[in-house]
């Protein structure tokens, strides 16, 4: 590793998250995918199940061998299922690899809490305390020069950005936290299963996991740490007939008077200088579609005077900023450099 130019591995390239750390990393001026791997594909040609990549450099598949990849990598990217990646990863940290990890396994501090919602053991203590949570708007600044990212989920990446200003500065009443959020079918993952059968999901719309979603401890943890107190939050997921795409509504009290033009105006102060979280005109509202590719995630706002109550739209791209895009910017953030390399592309519209 040179400080200014790294190479690459991604466990998982054969999953929506890997192919879009691929799609990314391409474009990335200090990166050079050195190896893309698979558990069940190994010695095939990644282009078996995704001809698109037909130019990508590294076509055959490696399988999981943790001295090869130190061999030749600097850094990896675990795309990995939850379970898979908690335990991998202790074995790339003690092979001296800096790893950016996309599940859910290093995001929760307690293990007994992961161990409540993931329904399988926790990774030992002493990685969960090692890993720092990459939600870089917010606690950037933790990530450079440190050896093991936890990459926030989707859903709660979407929420937080659009919780987080307001909640620091009291402006909400936690306690009256309701968040409604919606998901396109990718958020499932490759693998097929009923869920994202075309039948079941076309022209359909539908709630899942109610109070039982494993991202709900996440959410809870981080509004935790910044409001100083326990937040407990009502958390509802529903399954929307697209491909791409996370829209995360959310009411709560107001503890003051505040118009929308106050709630931009603290919001933009809040995230100033970080080119990824737009936040829109009072009166406007951001759509998935808005972000569609890219590793944008926009806010709107609307108080209601009569309820005393705000709704905040909070959008993103699940595979991207909620996924390998932000995963990409923890790597700008770990290596020091500017956090939008390789990601400054505007979505994808229509
Ligand atoms: N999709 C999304 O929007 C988001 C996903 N995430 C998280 O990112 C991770 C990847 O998600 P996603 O790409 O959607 O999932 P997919 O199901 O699309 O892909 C999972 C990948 O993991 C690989 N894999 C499975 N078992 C093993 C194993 N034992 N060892 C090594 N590799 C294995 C699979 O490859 P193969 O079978 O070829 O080995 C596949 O490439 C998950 O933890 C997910 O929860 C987080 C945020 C958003
Ligand atoms: C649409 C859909 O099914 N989404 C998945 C998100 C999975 C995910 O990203 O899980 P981790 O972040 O915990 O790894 C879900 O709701 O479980």
């Amino acid at each position: 590793m040179s400080g200014d130019f790294v190479k690459v591995a991604i466990v998982g390239s054969t999953g929506y998250g890997g192919v879009e750390l691929i799609r990314f990393l391409l474009e990335h001026p200090k990166v050079e995918i050195v190896s893309v791997i698979s558990a069940s594909s190994s010695g095939a040609p990644i282009t078996d199940g995704f001809p698109h990549l037909i130019n990508l450099v590294v076509q055959n598949l490696d399988g999981v061998n943790v001295q090869e990849i130190a061999a030749k990598a600097d850094v990896v990217f675990t795309a990995t299922p939850s379970g898979v990646s908690g335990k991998l990863v202790p074995q790339l940290v003690e092979a001296g690899l800096k790893v950016i990890d996309l599940s859910g396994d290093f995001r929760i501090k307690d293990g007994a809490v992961y161990e409540e919602w993931y329904k399988h053991d926790a990774p030992g203590n002493d990685l969960l305390q090692k890993a720092v949570y990459g939600l870089s708007e917010v606690y950037g600044e933790k990530v450079k020069d440190e050896q093991l990212i936890s990459n926030p989920g989707c859903y709660p990446t979407a929420t937080l950005l659009g919780l987080i200003p307001a909640v620091k500065a009291g402006w909400i009443d936690p306690a009256t936290l309701i968040i409604d959020a919606k998901s396109g079918v990718s958020g499932a993952g490759r693998g097929t299963s009923l869920t994202a059968h075309y039948a079941e999901i076309n022209e359909n719309f539908k709630a899942y996991k109610v109070n039982k979603h494993q991202h709900i401890p996440e959410i809870e943890q981080v509004l935790t740490d910044i409001h100083g107190s326990p937040v407990t939050v009502t958390f509802t997921t529903h399954l929307a007939p697209m491909t791409r795409g996370i829209m995360s509504t959310m009411y709560a009290t107001l503890t003051g008077s505040h118009t929308n033009e106050e709630l931009v105006e603290l919001y933009k102060q809040f995230y100033e200088g970080r080119r990824f979280v737009r936040i829109r005109p009072a009166g406007q509202w951001p759509a998935t579609k808005e972000v569609f590719g890219s590793n944008y995630c926009d806010i709107g706002f609307a108080v209601d005077a009569r309820t005393n109550r705000v709704t905040i739209v909070s959008v993103i791209d699940n595979v991207v900023k909620g996924a390998a895009g932000q995963a990409i910017q923890n790597l700008n953030l770990m290596m020091g450099w500017d956090e939008t390399l390789g990601l400054k592309n505007a979505p994808v519209y229509p």
